[in-house]
């Protein structure tokens, strides 16, 4: 399919949309700037379940609210780093811009989560739904290496599978708002967009 913009998507699932490539090596290396910078501030920490599990995949956070879980308090969003206890950084602009342009003008995004997927991190099948307003679409941009996204209808069904690749991003919105996803794994090697290697994937959501 092509948008607006004549822009080539792919819709897995109807309200499921990916723009291959929408981000081009230049822009990229831009955003992976802006993320660094901010990193400096906000450093990735490994979130803990619920449960009492390390997650594998490590976690910051852009924006007013950033998405934390740990055994005492469980998944919530909150103004602030859990472990150095400032608020987070501000969300870099390119990202808003792909917000406007994609899921929705009217509502601006108030999170930006920040994962960091190294040597075998994955992450399971999940809804994304600690979200007040569960219609508001949520968006992401893949960075560096390959991700195998596993995705499949809120209510059952077969799920797929796609590849993200670096600059790829993807948005959740409408009957697709609550689908099941998760990232099965990443390509090591596939991409040298990242000095150490793994995979950084930004996603945006309106969290309160
Ligand atoms: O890394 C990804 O592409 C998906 C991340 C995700 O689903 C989440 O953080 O809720
Ligand atoms: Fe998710």
């Amino acid at each position: 399919m092509t948008d607006p913009g004549g822009r080539l998507s792919l819709q897995p699932l109807p309200g499921l949309t990916v723009w291959p490539g929408r981000l081009d090596g230049e822009a990229q290396a831009r955003l992976l700037a802006d993320v660094r910078r901010r990193i400096e501030q906000a450093p990735f920490y490994r979130p803990v379940t619920p449960g009492g599990r390390e997650m594998s995949v490590r976690m910051t956070n852009f924006g007013p609210l950033g998405w934390v879980t740990d055994q005492a308090d469980g998944y919530r969003y909150q103004p602030t780093h859990p472990a150095t206890g400032a608020p987070w950084p501000d969300i870099p602009r390119i990202l808003l811009e792909l917000w406007r342009e994609h899921a929705d003008p009217g509502r601006p995004p108030d999170a930006c989560l920040v994962n960091l997927y190294r040597g075998d991190a994955r992450m399971g099948l999940h809804q994304d739904r600690d979200e007040t307003d569960l219609t508001a679409p949520v968006l992401s941009v893949s960075l560096g290496d390959t991700g195998v996204f596993r995705f499949a209808p809120e209510k059952g069904g077969r799920s797929g599978s796609i590849r993200l690749s670096s600059g790829d991003v993807l948005v959740m919105a409408g009957p697709a708002r609550l689908c099941r996803h998760g990232i099965d794994r990443v390509l090591a090697g596939s991409s040298r967009l990242l000095a150490d290697g793994g995979r950084l994937n930004l996603t945006l959501r309106r969290a309160g």
